[in-house]
């Protein structure tokens, strides 16, 4: 066997293994179609953070007035926007050169292989075998086949981030965590957004009244969405594009597609190596090996969680799995994530309708808005709440922070999960005032004055005990 391992897919998860591998002092070979990075890095997490960012520049500097800062319209340069955007992916990107792979020993080739047997892949005219493969391919947008979608022309999240002019309209298909966050930044950089959802709410795989919090905001910045409908056409009229939705017409300069994701696995040719996909993505055991037990499989490809955090996590799994005993099982009891719209929405672990058909009416709910907060007070940032779905312990079954910052004020939560330890450990140490974080800490409290106030005997003992101590008996 010419290597160790060889992995396919420089993203997210294929980059961790190579590296790991490497530092290990396996012998690592790295095959990349295009650039090393991935989505994440080109068409991501990364951009799409920056142009979030951007939009709320935009949206801070045209809501002044609630601070008494007062200006004109802002003038809005798309260009420079995008600019911002791509500057931050040159910025990032010296971390997944192919120079600092090199360097640590990975031998990097740039080609589109496939499997031409069970142990062998072939690329650019070469046939690499190895002791076990690691397929980290990802996945791309999925393009549900809408009669006249083509030909009208679109853009997904591989053409927005390079944009040099801000669509008039734009027409969102799809409102999971790429329409939502896309669709608010463009929206607040000057584009008149209309999301359509096929649900009755916005990001449907969240708990529910936590994305209703994102869309009152949205609705409030004049976002429209259209409920419980499906793009079902498009056409093309003059210099416009017109969607039909549920027998009413959207028209619109653009259609930004977000309607989900396919797993890469097509030009692999997994079936010569025994490798078993189905549509969603290839079929792993705990291990994440295929079912060719030499060949692993980790990040979007494999389907389930598809973030980049995941994609790290699973790399570090099959690192350990192919380079020595195949022992580690990928373990998704705590597995957080984040959509950063504003207010951004976080979660972890259950929501309360999976909690309750899981346990039953035993399960608890504690909930502290934001409004409780004084820093939240502070910064205009009331809206929204977090929600913790307990069992009647305290043991954290799931987290939904919706609000400013969500996304950071869930790893305490997180830890506290994680570790198993109950939410009344959130308020065990000493918060800093005035910080957001409180809100973990007020909830803790809340919980334990829950229980007090349903503890009559334990009342009843203390009132007793100071009636003692003041002489009254
Ligand atoms: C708009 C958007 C925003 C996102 N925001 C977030 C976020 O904020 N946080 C988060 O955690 N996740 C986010 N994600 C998801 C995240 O980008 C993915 O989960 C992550 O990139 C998956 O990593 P991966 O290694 O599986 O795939 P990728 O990182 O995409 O890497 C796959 C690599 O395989 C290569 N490849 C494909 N086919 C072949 C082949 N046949 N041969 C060789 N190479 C091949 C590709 O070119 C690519 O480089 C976002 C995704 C999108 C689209
Ligand atoms: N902040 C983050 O971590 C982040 C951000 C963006 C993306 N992501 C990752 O990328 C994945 C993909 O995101 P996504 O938003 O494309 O997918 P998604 O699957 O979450 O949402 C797509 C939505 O589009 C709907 N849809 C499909 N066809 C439609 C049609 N014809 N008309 C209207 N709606 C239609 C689907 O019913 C679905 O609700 C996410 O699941 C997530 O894992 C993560």
């Amino acid at each position: 066997m010419e290597y160790d391992v060889v992995v396919i897919g420089g993203g997210s998860g294929g980059l961790v293994v190579a590296s790991a591998a490497a530092q290990l002092h396996a012998k690592v070979a790295l095959v990349e179609k295009d650039r090393l990075g991935g989505d994440c890095l080109w068409f991501g997490c990364v951009p799409s953070k920056s142009l979030l960012h951007a939009g709320r520049a935009a949206y801070e500097v045209r809501n002044g007035s609630r601070f008494g800062i007062y200006t004109d319209p802002p003038r809005i340069e798309f260009a420079e926007a995008t600019r911002h955007v791509q500057q931050v992916i040159a910025n990032i990107q010296p971390h997944d050169s192919p120079e600092r792979f090199r360097s640590l020993g990975v031998e990097v080739i740039f080609g589109e292989g496939k499997f031409s047997g069970r142990d062998t892949f072939a690329v650019n005219g070469r046939q690499l075998t190895a002791r076990t493969f690691v397929v980290a391919t990802g996945s791309r947008p999925a393009l549900p086949p809408i009669p006249g979608l083509q030909a009208a022309g679109f853009l997904t999240n591989e053409q927005v981030f390079s944009l040099q002019e801000c669509p008039q309209s734009l027409a969102v298909i799809g409102a999971g965590p790429i329409g939502c966050e896309l669709g608010q930044a463009l929206h607040r950089l000057g584009s008149q957004v209309t999301i359509i959802s096929s649900r009755d709410r916005i990001m449907p795989k969240e708990e529910p009244e936590a994305a209703d919090v994102v869309e009152r905001q949205f609705v409030a910045e004049g976002i429209r969405i259209i409920h419980n409908a499906r793009a079902e056409s498009v056409e093309v009229a003059g210099n416009k594009k017109i969607v039909w939705v549920g027998g009413q017409k959207v028209v619109v300069d653009e259609i930004l597609m977000s309607s989900g994701r396919v797993p890469n696995v097509h030009s692999l040719n997994l079936e010569a190596a025994g490798v078993e996909f189905y549509k969603t993505g290839i079929k792993v055991n705990q291990k994440l090996q295929t079912t060719n037990k030499q060949i692993y499989a980790c990040g979007d490809v494999i389907g389930g969680y598809q973030f980049t955090h995941v994609a790290g996590y699973e790399a570090a799994v099959v690192v350990a799995n192919a380079l020595f005993l195949p022992v580690s099982k990928a373990d998704y009891r705590v597995i957080p994530w984040a959509t950063f719209t504003e207010p951004e929405l976080a979660r972890v672990g259950l929501t309360e309708e999976q909690a309750r058909d899981r346990y039953g009416d035993k399960v608890c709910i504690v909930k502290q808005d934001f409004a409780n907060v004084d820093r939240a007070q502070a910064e205009a940032a009331t809206d929204g709440f977090a929600k913790y779905v307990l069992d009647p312990k305290g043991q954290i079954l799931g987290a939904h922070l919706v609000g400013s910052s969500a996304g950071e004020l869930i790893h305490e939560v997180i830890l506290a999960m994680k570790n198993k330890l109950p939410i009344t450990a959130l308020s065990g140490y000493v918060h800093i005032y005035p910080t957001l974080s409180e809100i973990n800490g007020k909830a803790a409290l809340a919980f334990k004055k829950q229980g007090y106030a349903a503890n009559k005997t334990l009342q009843n003992l203390l009132r007793g005990f100071f009636n003692f101590r003041r002489g009254k008996f």
